[in-house]
């Protein structure tokens, strides 16, 4: 039975809730001390709360601070506060204090029994909702429901349960890392830590120590063994951001560590075992990579058990005004600004614009628009974008822009092999030799790997 502490020092009343409420298990206090030894005894979920306790009955003084105390200790409580029938002043101060609802008296038990189940449902909405952020479930930061992006979670809900290696591909800024996340999330190890390396970032004799730590004395400097971040990953996962950027010289360990799933840190001798889920990602053509032999072709096929290309903005549609909505939102939190949306010519200019930086470069214009807005509507010169809005393709760029993207598309899933991008593509050898001199492709024709 739920319970319901009821603060209420007239004993008629009590008496009147006791037999009119059957439904809840009352507990009953008469005063700011008891019902705070009441609270902490039972953690009701449910209170009300006469604001006329004494010693100030005839005021709402004790009922209020009592208030304060109930939300102090337990701050998800539900307060329901009961006034006299005149009393809003005190009603609205409370309810400003962070009482749930207010009731106006005499009571009226059928009411206050409504009023006492919505307070209940809200309450074991908001517990819930509490377990499952807390353990993780609660999506995301993936902001967007274009048909791409809503592919690219459904791959994620798919892949997330499995132990699969996963390379995620896109230019950046797409959210790569958030991806990784919500992989990392959604699956059995989200309880461990997520780690993520960015191997472009960091100089090349250095990665090695960073991924695989090192023992006590390996090199000058090396006062303490150091955990790389492979062991710091161990049950969670790992995310080896910019893989396309590790040195030859290290893939042949990453690939042994891949395989075999031990490490040996560097200067160590001894094999350590690890469990760690490793999540790859790149902005670089990998394929093409593997075929100017600066990526290890054994290790492309072990990190891309499963390939998901997060696509670039500009591909996401009406998403960009989504996005651009939710990080409004947040930015104007974060600076406190009260900008209220977007001119019709922002959201068009943001619309035609390519996003070559994808939604990083979204943040930082929107960042220093909300700053340097002088309206309450964003505007395209706000944004730096002023000369975009007009700006319409050819048809005949759009077919460029397709036509290139579909050749290095149907080039990189034929690993290379010139005969095999014709024929997914459905034109003969010769038209595609043309429209690789048209659009001047010679990259591909360079690294061709067929005889
Ligand atoms: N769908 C999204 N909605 C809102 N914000 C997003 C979304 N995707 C990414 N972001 C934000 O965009 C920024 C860039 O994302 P992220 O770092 O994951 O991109 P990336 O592809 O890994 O970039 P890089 O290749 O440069 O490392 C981050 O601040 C991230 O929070």
């Amino acid at each position: 039975m739920k319970t319901v502490l009821v603060i209420e020092d007239d004993i008629g009343i009590q008496k009147q809730l006791k037999w009119s409420l059957p439904d809840y298990e009352l507990v009953f206090a008469a005063d700011r001390a008891s019902a705070m030894s009441q609270l902490r005894r039972y953690e009701p979920a449910v209170v009300t709360l006469d604001l006329g306790l004494p010693p100030d009955a005839a005021n709402a003084s004790e009922g209020l601070a009592c208030l304060n105390d109930i939300l102090a200790t337990q701050p998800e409580c539900k307060v329901i506060v009961l006034t006299g029938n005149t009393d809003n002043e005190h009603a609205l101060k409370a309810i400003a204090l962070g009482a749930y609802d207010y009731y106006q008296k005499p009571i009226d038990v059928n009411v206050l029994s409504i009023i006492l189940a919505r307070a209940f449902k809200i309450s074991e909405l908001e517990a819930e909702n509490r377990a499952l952020k807390s353990a993780g479930m609660v999506s995301n930061d993936i902001i967007g429901n274009s048909e791409a992006i809503l592919k690219a979670c459904r791959t994620v809900e798919k892949i997330a349960p499995t132990e699969i290696t996963t390379l995620l591909l896109g230019e950046s800024g797409t959210g790569k890392e958030v991806f990784a996340r919500a992989i990392h999330r959604q699956s059995p190890r989200n309880k461990k830590p997520f780690v993520a390396i960015n191997c472009a970032s960091i100089p090349e004799n250095l990665l090695e120590s960073e991924l695989f730590g090192y023992e006590k004395g390996a090199f000058t400097g090396a006062n303490k063994t150091t955990l790389g971040k492979i062991e710091c990953a161990n049950g969670g996962t790992l995310l080896l951001d910019e893989i396309g950027d590790m040195p030859l010289s290290l893939q042949a360990k990453m690939l042994r560590f891949l395989q075999e799933r031990v490490i040996e840190r560097v200067g160590g001798r001894q094999e350590l075992e690890v469990d760690v889920r490793v999540i790859c990602a790149t902005h670089r053509n990998l394929a093409d990579m593997v075929a100017q032999q600066s990526f290890r072709e054994d290790l492309y096929y072990r990190i891309s058990e499963i390939t998901l290309t997060i696509p670039p903005l500009r591909e996401r549609g009406h998403d960009i005004a989504v996005i651009a909505k939710a990080l409004l939102h947040r930015f104007n939190q974060e600076f406190n600004t009260q900008v209220q949306g977007f001119s019709d010519n922002a959201l068009q200019a943001m619309l035609a614009y390519p996003w070559p930086g994808n939604i990083r470069e979204l943040q930082n214009k929107l960042k220093s628009a909300v700053i340097l807005a002088d309206s309450k509507y964003i505007s395209a010169e706000d944004l730096g974008l002023a000369s975009q809005q007009i700006k319409t393709d050819t048809l005949r760029k759009v077919r460029e822009l397709a036509e290139t993207q579909a050749i290095r598309h149907a080039y990189t899933l034929a690993n290379g092999n010139l005969s095999k991008t014709a024929d997914s593509l459905g034109i003969t050898r010769p038209t595609l030799y043309a429209l690789i001199d048209k659009y001047r492709l010679h990259d591909l024709r360079n690294t061709e790997t067929e005889v």
